[in-house]
């Protein structure tokens, strides 16, 4: 099942002005960016011990990020919990009923194989599964 979390995803206007704050306020580092064109953002992630703070900002007026933004304004919009098998949890979570936004896999930042559970379905979280090998 589910062995740590992966990273905390943050949906922000913009990512230079973000990283001032999380690089020179809180002193975290940047390990790189990266943009992600199926998802229609850019992100950068800031490892944090064993995990990692994602940064995402859109590319696209019309993308998830900048569709939460104009809702909800900046601010936490997923997280991701690492597993090793993402096919097999994918198949657990239909059949335990829960709302799958992704039925297959896709590919993130990283190469990482990802899929996302409907917020319906989570008690209001969006949550990512990522594997990564
Ligand atoms: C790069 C990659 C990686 O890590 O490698 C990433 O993370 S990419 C990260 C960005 N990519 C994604 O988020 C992809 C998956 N997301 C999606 O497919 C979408 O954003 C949905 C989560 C389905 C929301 O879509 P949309 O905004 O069109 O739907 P909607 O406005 O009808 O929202 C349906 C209900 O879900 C709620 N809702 C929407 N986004 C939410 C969020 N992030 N967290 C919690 N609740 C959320 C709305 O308030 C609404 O509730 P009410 O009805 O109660 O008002
Ligand atoms: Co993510």
């Amino acid at each position: 099942m589910v062995k740590k979390i992966d990273h905390i995803g943050i949906a922000v206007s913009n990512l230079e002005e973000a990283l001032k704050f999380y690089e020179g306020v809180l002193g975290m580092n940047l390990q790189g960016t990266e943009i992600v064109e199926e998802q229609k953002v850019k992100v950068a992630f800031l490892p944090v011990g064993d995990t990692e703070i994602e940064l995402l900002e859109s590319t696209d007026k019309d993308g998830p990020i900048a569709r939460f933004i104009e809702k909800k304004g900046e601010g936490i919009q997923h997280i991701a919990y690492r597993v090793d098998d993402i096919e097999k949890e994918i198949e657990e979570m239909k059949q335990k009923g829960i709302r799958m936004i992704d039925e297959v896999p896709r590919y993130g930042a990283g190469g990482a194989k990802i899929a996302f559970l409907h917020p319906k379905s989570t008690n209001g979280v969006l949550i990512e599964l990522c594997q990564r090998d």
